[in-house]
């Protein structure tokens, strides 16, 4: 017997399993649970056009879960892209009784919660949404904004340098701190880096297996922000270990400093079916993406090292005075082998109304 409360703990914990191949889908958890309680099947969104978690978990309950509960993390579907509605198959299924964390935001999708109830079941909503939102955030707060989510991240020293004088930067973070960036790498749809980072450190922007260099088999896209397309031929970034985009000015436009417009850049990646972005360089591109607003969320790995000189781990963002500091809240804080690595959420200002595009929205399924 577990409760319904437990039930939907374990549904966040297994949707967070889809994190990182289900774009442009949701990440979805679900437990169906007997007439008399008992776990009868549990599944997860994987990857898009798959099956959905309720879909996965239904085959394995069969007929137990007649009368029964389901308990799922997002809304379940009302509509039918390139799999069925899963509120019919949960109605054909004959449960009793549907328990959701989050309503479903995207307008082509939502509506399952009412088609549940005109059929006779009964619905809660709301149950550890809070959990729930926090595992979905990047498709949230993308489908809500019709732009990815943005995390930008970067590695610096405690007096905040991630270069030093003579440009070295590798490494300013230990080992421990870059597996856990392979780690966070594997989580998102694309890694974006300026023409700088590039030229300066060759990166290879891809998700590793740091022991012995092999890699994951699902690769973010790479994107290179490159007004003038300075890339070099041979830069890492265009090996074929994973594909890569090169924005220059000339493809996306330009923004008011005459650079690659990074709204552009956003709105083609979303196109594109991405939901969620790493910013990984470097300080001057995180200085343009906070400037204009497009960071939702940093993650600083900080190196109890001093270089008193060196590069600034962020450039000019667009603030001249401390009133107009960009203000942050820490969401988490741990310690990786000797680092610090902080997560905080930019605050939103009361000018920051999400734009709604409902036609730039939809599913794969
Ligand atoms: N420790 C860390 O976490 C990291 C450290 N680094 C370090 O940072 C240094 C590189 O820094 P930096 O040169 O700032 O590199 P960036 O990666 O920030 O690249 C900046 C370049 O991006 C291009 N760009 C295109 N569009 C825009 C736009 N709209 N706004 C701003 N820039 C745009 C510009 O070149 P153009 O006009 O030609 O397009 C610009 O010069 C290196 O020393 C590297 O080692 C880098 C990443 C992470
Ligand atoms: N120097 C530095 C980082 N730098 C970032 O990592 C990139 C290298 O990526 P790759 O070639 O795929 O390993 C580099 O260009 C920059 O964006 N990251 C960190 O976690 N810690 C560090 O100390």
């Amino acid at each position: 017997m577990v409760t319904e409360d437990e039930a939907m703990r374990r549904a966040i914990a297994l949707a967070a399993r889809g994190l990182g191949t289900t774009s442009p889908n949701p990440v979805v958890g679900c437990l169906l649970l007997s007439a008399d309680g008992e776990v009868v099947g549990e599944g997860f969104h994987a990857y898009a056009g798959g099956p959905h978690a309720e879909i996965v978990a239904l085959a394995q309950a069969g007929e137990r879960v007649r009368g029964g509960t389901c308990v799922v993390t997002l809304e379940p579907c009302n509509h039918t892209g390139r799999t069925g509605p899963c509120s019919e198959a949960l109605i054909q299924a004959g449960l009793r009784r549907v328990v959701i964390a989050v309503d479903d935001p995207n307008p082509v999708a939502s509506g399952g919660a009412a088609t549940l109830r005109a059929a006779g079941l009964q619905v809660a909503t709301g149950v550890r949404r809070a959990e729930a939102e926090l595992g979905n955030i990047a498709w949230l707060t993308a489908v809500r904004r019709s732009r990815p989510f943005v995390t930008w991240k970067f590695a610096a020293t405690l007096d905040g340098r991630s270069a030093a004088a003579d440009r070295t930067s590798q490494w300013v973070s230990s080992a421990e701190s870059r597996f856990d960036v392979h780690a966070l790498r594997g989580t998102v749809d694309a890694i974006v880096a300026g023409v700088g980072t590039v030229l300066a450190d060759d990166p290879q922007l891809t998700v590793r297996d740091l022991r012995d260099g092999s890699l994951a088999i699902k690769q973010p896209l790479r994107v290179v922000v490159d007004s003038e397309g300075r890339t070099p031929e041979n830069a890492r970034v265009r090996d074929a270990a994973a594909p890569t985009w090169i924005v220059t000015a000339a493809e996306a436009g330009r923004g008011p400093d005459g650079r690659v417009d990074l709204n552009a850049v956003l709105t083609g990646l979303y196109a594109r079916g991405v939901r969620s972005v790493l910013l990984e360089g470097g300080p001057t591109l995180a200085g343009a993406f906070l400037a204009a607003g497009l960071v939702d969320r940093v993650i600083g790995y900080v190196a109890p090292k001093l270089l008193g000189a060196g590069t600034s781990a962020l450039v000019d963002a667009g603030v001249g005075t401390i009133a107009d500091a960009i203000e942050l809240d820490f969401t988490d804080i741990a310690q990786i082998g000797g680092d610090l690595r902080f997560t905080a959420t930019l605050r939103q200002k009361p000018s920051d109304h999400p734009i709604h595009h409902p036609q730039a929205d939809w599913k794969a399924n």
